[in-house]
């Protein structure tokens, strides 16, 4: 049987706190997805760089407690080395009624709860920056939380995008594959289009020409299914310009410099 997921995307109040670049990603999502603004406090220390959320009515200020105090869904999106201070200034505020959600990297659940009473429940999240237009990549990971936390949370990431369940001890990979990811994409897209441009286009057309490729090349493995090379056997004819370049770009240490530096993002969270 479904779960009734007793959450109502425009009365449960959500309390964002650390409005940074993961943050407002988030905030600026939920009002994509027509959250009430009004319902959606974000916290930062220097409040006046919300300015741009507080221009379209979302509740911006710096006091964590108030936003903790209202609101029944609390998603904290600070920096690793600033929640145990935060969390102290916030312990006696933070209730069983809230549904606690953690999308920092490199900060398990076990060290969350520590921090807390035993009969607060986390889930952690790790969305990437597209929560911003409801592309994310979500992965969810929980160990103390009910079903119905979960199934809470796993609806608020739906709908900023697309999310699945993991195991905890794959939230570093999922740190690296889908956040940090987002900006392995975009320097691929931007070594494209610098290609682009030595190859005669201006920047503008290149942008243009290298994103949208790049995303209907996305888009034919997500609804088609397919293995990656069943497309590229596709694309390249014998003796043809695209398998020429292709191997040249393996040639020069394209595959093996991305798996390295995937490599290199996780053992530098896990040092
Ligand atoms: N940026 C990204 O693409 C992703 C980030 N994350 C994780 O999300 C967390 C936040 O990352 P970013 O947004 O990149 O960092 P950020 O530094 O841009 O944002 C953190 C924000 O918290 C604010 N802050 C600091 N102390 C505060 C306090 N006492 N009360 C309220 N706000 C306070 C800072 O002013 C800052 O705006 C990190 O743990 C990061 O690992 C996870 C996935 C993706
Ligand atoms: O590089 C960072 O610290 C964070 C983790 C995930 C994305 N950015």
């Amino acid at each position: 049987m479904p779960l009734s997921i007793n959450i109502n995307m425009n009365q449960d109040t959500i309390a964002i706190i650390g409005g940074g670049n993961l943050g407002k990603s988030i905030a600026q999502g939920l009002l994509k997805q027509n959250y009430n603004p009004e319902q959606i406090y974000v916290t930062r220390t220097k409040v006046e760089l919300l300015a741009d959320l507080k221009a379209e009515n979302v509740q911006t200020t710096s006091d964590n407690v108030l936003a903790v105090k209202e609101a029944k869904i609390l998603i904290f999106a600070l920096k690793p080395y600033r929640i145990e201070a935060v969390l102290k200034q916030l312990t006696s505020h933070i209730t069983p009624d809230h549904l606690v959600i953690s999308v920092i990297s490199d900060f398990s659940i076990e060290q969350f709860t520590k921090s807390l009473a035993p009969t607060i429940q986390i889930v952690r999240a790790m969305p990437n920056t597209a929560a911003a237009i409801g592309e994310s990549m979500t992965c969810l990971a929980s160990k103390n939380a009910s079903a119905e936390n979960i199934a809470k949370t796993k609806f608020i990431f739906d709908a900023l995008g697309e999310t699945i369940e993991i195991d905890e001890s794959l939230m570093d990979a999922a740190t690296v594959l889908g956040a940090c990811g987002i900006a392995y994409a975009l320097r691929f897209i931007r070594a494209m289009i610098q290609g682009g441009i030595e190859i005669g286009f201006d920047a503008k057309t290149a942008t243009k020409i290298a994103s949208q490729t790049v995303k209907g090349a996305s888009e034919l493995l997500l609804q088609n299914g397919n293995h990656p090379e069943e497309e590229i056997d596709k694309v390249t004819t014998p003796k043809g310009c695209t398998i020429a370049g292709l191997n040249e770009m393996e040639h020069q240490g394209f595959s093996s410099s991305l798996i390295k530096g995937i490599k290199t993002s996780i053992e530098t969270i896990q040092k």
